[in-house]
């Protein structure tokens, strides 16, 4: 796996010319074509971070097993093309998938999870990424709708909000979701979204309001949202 990172390094250096030449116009009337997805890369530290000639990337954030690696699967409508499991602690590197024909439209990076079941070293690989990834759009920080926010999840929306303001030279915007809402007792509902809401707007008032979404629900609910959010702030479309 850590030598297909290196692979992707290499790829940047072999860049067709016409595709480092894709003008803003070119790239903004792409579809976002979720039915071609690989995996490309997975990096457990700095130096595996593959380059990907700048494709936009997205990439996800939330405490272990809040359904990061489960999101991206129904975003692409697959199964198992990112591992996922019962148990917290699965996704342990920086996975990149490419998204679309090579050299591909997008790239979506799952990432560990954060809390009890984090590490510091993915804490550390996580935050030299997104303060150095240009081609950076969103981080998508997730909430499992079965528990409201602790401490961690405060502190890191803190934290995120933080570097998304230190120099104005972001290149992201930060957006939350809520996942696993079918957990949520119906009568409950109307309690517990807007209490979630509410500590994400205290915590980060620049955090765009959550996407609410269910991966378990038939049909599926709030994915479609997602994938439009993900082609809208990649400056692509939906094929109809
Ligand atoms: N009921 C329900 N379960 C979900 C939903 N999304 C994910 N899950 C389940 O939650 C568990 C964790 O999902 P993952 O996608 O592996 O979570 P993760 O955030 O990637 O976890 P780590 O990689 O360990 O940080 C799995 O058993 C999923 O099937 C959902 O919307 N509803
Ligand atoms: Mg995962």
């Amino acid at each position: 796996m850590l030598s297909t990172a290196r692979h992707g390094l290499k790829r940047k250096t072999n860049l067709l010319p016409r595709e480092s030449l894709l003008s803003r116009h070119e790239s903004s009337s792409a579809h976002f074509r979720v039915d071609v997805a690989e995996f490309v890369a997975a990096a457990a530290t700095v130096d595996q971070i593959p380059a990907l000639n700048g494709r936009p990337e997205v990439i996800v954030t939330g405490r272990a097993n809040c359904g990061k690696s489960t999101l991206f699967n129904a975003v692409l409508g697959r199964k198992d093309l990112l591992r996922t499991s019962k148990k917290a602690g699965c996704t342990q590197t920086l996975n990149f998938f490419r998204v679309g024909a090579h050299p591909g439209s997008v790239v979506l990076v799952d990432a560990p999870g954060y809390g009890a079941r984090g590490r510091q070293q993915w804490g550390d690989l996580f935050n030299e990424y997104i303060s150095t990834r240009k081609q950076l759009k969103r981080i998508y920080i997730l909430f499992n709708g079965k528990h409201v926010l602790n401490d961690t999840d405060i502190q890191m929306l803190k934290h995120l909000s933080e570097t998304l303001l230190k120099d104005g030279a972001q290149t992201y915007t930060l957006q939350s979701i809520i996942t696993k809402v079918d957990c949520i007792p119906s009568d409950s509902l109307s309690q517990v979204i807007p209490k979630i809401q509410k500590q994400i707007w205290e915590a980060a008032p620049l955090c765009l309001p959550p996407i609410i979404t269910s991966a378990a629900m038939r049909p599926m609910y709030g994915i479609d949202a997602v994938r439009k959010n993900i082609a809208d702030v990649c400056g692509l479309s939906l094929p109809r």
